[in-house]
């Protein structure tokens, strides 16, 4: 049975990049999706405004809807501090099993948990089962049409504290125009937008930085 794309993408890093080394996961997907085959990771010239909007933010539990092969999973996990945690979330059972074994290979399983399955199902659980008590930064990179309904439900969960970081990708191609509206004109939150370009290509894409205000 011939290999999907993610697996291709998997066995790419296994045998061309540093195990253990985080950086060189993420440069090897890049260099694989920019040169063999193009694949829905963040990238790196998205990749740079997440990693900037990560560091501001210092989370010290963040969450992640949309694993894909766990690239931006490594992106985030390699810039947490001591004892900070992020949790992934991935309803696709073949993109979860690829992202496991890119998030094991890149050395941050030690911070990086994959939870699998739908996030408005996983999204009720966090406080109860996964011990959160408050996120301090949410990226959204899964599906466009739930980026506005699990804003909500994270705001009906009590899962948003006063500062809280919500980064929501591909907010331009293929877009996320209700997710926009919602958080522009909702008075509890603070919205920056960051145009940018579609990962490995030249059509224009944005990121919409979203800070909760209580
Ligand atoms: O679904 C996604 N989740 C997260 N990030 C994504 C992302 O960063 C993307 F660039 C795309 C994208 C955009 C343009 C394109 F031509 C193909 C895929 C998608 C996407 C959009 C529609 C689909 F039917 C399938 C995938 C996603
Ligand atoms: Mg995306």
């Amino acid at each position: 049975m011939n290999q999907s794309k993610e697996q291709r993408i998997l066995n790419f890093v296994l045998q061309n990049a540093v195990r253990g080394d985080p950086r060189s996961v993420v440069d090897t997907i890049d260099r694989y999706c920019s040169q063999k085959e193009w694949a829905m990771n963040v990238g790196n010239e998205k990749g740079l405004i997440l990693d900037k909007t990560v560091e501001e933010a210092s989370p010290s539990v963040a969450l992640e809807l949309g694993s894909y092969c766990g690239y931006s999973a490594v992106r985030i996990g390699r810039l947490l501090k001591a004892g900070a945690r992020l949790l992934t979330v991935e309803f696709n059972p073949q993109f979860a099993a690829i992202a496991k074994q890119m998030i094991e290979f890149a050395g941050v399983q030690d911070k990086v948990k994959l939870l699998e399955g739908p996030s408005e199902e996983i999204i009720p659980q966090l406080k109860k089962k996964y011990e959160v008590d408050t996120l301090d930064f949410v990226f959204l990179d899964h599906w466009k049409d739930r980026y506005t309904p699990d804003t909500i439900l994270l705001q009906e969960c009590n899962l948003l504290r006063k500062g809280s970081v919500l980064l929501a990708d591909n907010v331009i191609f293929p877009g996320a125009p209700e997710f926009l509206n919602y958080v522009r004109k909702s008075p509890h939150f603070q919205c920056t937008n960051y145009p940018s370009h579609l990962e490995y290509m030249e059509v224009e894409d944005a990121m919409e930085k979203a800070v909760f205000l209580g």
